[in-house]
């Protein structure tokens, strides 16, 4: 059956293209539509027609297949797709006081039949939650003209009462791919906490991300509560993170190699689009295992999910850098601080940032187009601000205004276009600016990514990652794979891998976040 949807989480713009319901392959570039800013930017308001309409909406019952296509599009992978005859077992998962590590299961399993913190397998949660009465609404994302209700629900994540895995049969694995992120410690932690609680004594790290499948002379790393009770104080992972890798047959074969049925996989959306292609990959050998996300971005851009952990560590941590050039700029004469924050296609971390601060002039995200140069450059408002208020703050997205660098098409070992450091050429041509117009100018540039990333987890992102990762394991007991877990409108969901990575999330040009960000800095468009 051909998908009727449009892209979940878009709006209809009058020159939309139809997204494929699944990409799978993303692999860190942003998409042609994606990159395409002024389509968006310009339009401050939302179009309710589209060029290559999906849906009919002069039927009827188009809402009805909508709603149809939506739930079988977000149903979740489950191991009696592919082994109808499993037959599960009651959990092993409850909360009355045993020492699973050290029991065997010869007396039969634990149970606690009054136990009711049992998710049912048909609980849903409502992935959007308001009913925009028009299109013309502030961040209004409509289904059709005349922006109808229509639910999305999407699977609840949690403990189910049956699981589909025997503990003492289980060998999970652990892994943590892409770059470092504010948490990784943490949700490793989790999932061998619940692990254990479930039954299982054997939990191993693979060391390196998804090198650590095939690189020789890599040992697995034996885990237990013993080894990861502390891990969670210092930031970092435990495991070590590896960007590239081995394809994924040999993922597989390794995995087959090593008798590893439930894998976790730790990363963004290049982590994501391999551990989906682990998922189908296993299924094709018929293997009986269960292959668990969590998404792990620090800039916050996979799709559907409230916020991704680490991402609010990071606009804590922001703080101090943004604080430290708003000193400098303020006590200098005629001072300018920069601050180049993370993010390589989508502006939250600097959104963010900024709107916490209070202390942002001008905020530079990818979404956005700007010039430097010109009557309505950045440069001339920077001008304007040392006048009127005597010093300015910018605070800035590393994938911000690349197309004011060279281009080199250089990438990263996973695929990742290398940018160019576009906090180093403001910087510069801000220098350059003042000095030739004779308005000497005091710039202070300050980039302390790789500080923010190797933080540990504050404590929302703590509690973040501690219900991600047990999430994950009561997924992969229950049967599921090719999930990944995630918060929607502050309840925790089970999602399909596809629909979360088939591009990045970015900033809504149209939404109340960035026109609040705007109001705070005060700052006009630069085009
Ligand atoms: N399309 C893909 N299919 C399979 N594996 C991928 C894909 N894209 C990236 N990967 C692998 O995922 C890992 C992490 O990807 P990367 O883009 O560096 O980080 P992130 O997961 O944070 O986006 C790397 O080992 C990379 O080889
Ligand atoms: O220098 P590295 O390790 O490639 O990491 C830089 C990248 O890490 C990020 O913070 C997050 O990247 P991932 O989600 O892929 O780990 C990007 O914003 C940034 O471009
Ligand atoms: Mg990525």
């Amino acid at each position: 059956m051909e998908s009727i949807s449009p892209p979940i989480g878009v709006k209809f713009v009058a020159s939309s293209v139809k997204e494929p319901s699944c990409t799978i392959g993303f692999s860190g570039s942003v998409p042609p539509r994606l990159r395409n800013f002024d389509r968006i930017c310009k339009s401050n308001r939302v179009f309710t027609e589209t060029k290559s309409p999906a849906i009919d909406f002069s039927d009827p019952d188009w809402k009805t297949k909508y709603q149809k296509d939506f739930e079988r599009r977000f149903d979740i992978p489950h191991l009696t797709d592919v082994f109808e005859h499993l037959v599960p077992i009651p959990s092993t998962f409850c909360l009355r006081s045993r020492t699973p590590a050290s029991e065997d299961f010869a007396d039969g399993y634990p149970s606690d039949e009054k136990w009711h913190g049992y998710i049912n397998n048909n609980d849903k949660v409502l992935l959007k939650t308001i009913h925009y009465s028009s299109p013309t609404s502030a961040g209004a994302e409509c289904i059709d003209p005349s922006c109808t209700w229509v639910e999305q629900w999407v699977h609840r994540a949690g403990p189910r009462e049956k699981i589909y895995f025997k503990p003492e049969e289980v060998k999970a694995a652990i892994v943590t791919c892409g770059g470092l992120c504010p948490g990784l410690n943490d949700v490793i932690r989790q999932i061998v906490i619940t692990l254990e609680i479930y039954g299982v004594k054997d939990i191993i790290g693979i060391p390196f991300g998804y090198r650590g499948f095939y690189d020789e002379g890599r040992h697995e790393m034996p885990l237990s509560r013993k080894v990861i009770q502390n891990i969670h104080l210092a930031g970092g992972s435990l495991l070590g993170v590896s960007r590239g890798g081995p394809d994924v047959s040999d993922i597989v074969n390794n995995m087959e190699e090593r008798g590893i049925n439930m894998l976790f996989v730790l990363g963004g959306n290049g982590t994501h689009a391999g551990a989906n292609a682990i998922h189908n990959e296993c299924r094709k050998r018929r293997m009986r295992v269960a292959v668990v996300g969590v998404p792990k971005t620090i800039d916050n851009d996979i799709l559907l999910m409230d916020k991704t952990f680490g991402f609010d560590t990071a606009v804590e941590e922001a703080q101090r850098a943004i604080n430290s050039a708003y000193i400098e700029a303020h006590s200098a004469f005629r001072g300018i601080g920069i601050v180049k924050l993370m993010g390589r296609s989508s502006g939250f971390i600097a959104m963010h940032a900024s709107l916490a601060s209070g202390q942002v002039d001008v905020c530079l995200i990818p979404e956005v187009p700007f010039y430097l140069h010109g009557p309505h450059g950045v440069l001339n408002h920077l001008k304007c601000l040392l006048e009127s208020k005597g010093s300015a703050v910018v605070c800035l997205a590393e994938g911000a205004g690349q197309n004011l660098l060279e281009k080199t098409n250089a990438t990263d070992p996973s695929g990742n276009i290398i940018l160019g450091d576009i906090g180093v050429h403001i910087q510069l041509e801000t220098k350059k600016y003042f000095k030739e117009i004779g308005f000497p100018a005091d710039v202070k540039y300050i980039d302390p990514t790789y500080m923010i990333r190797a933080c540990r987890a504050n404590a929302a992102d703590g509690i973040l990652c501690a219900v991600l990762g047990q999430n994950a394991v009561h997924g992969a007991f229950a049967g599921y794979s090719g999930i990944t877990v995630g918060t929607c409108n502050t309840h925790y969901v089970y999602l399909p891998i596809p629909e979360v990575i088939s591009y990045p999330k970015q900033v809504d040009l149209n939404s109340r976040m960035w026109h609040r960000c705007l109001t705070s800095t005060g700052q006009p468009d630069f085009v």
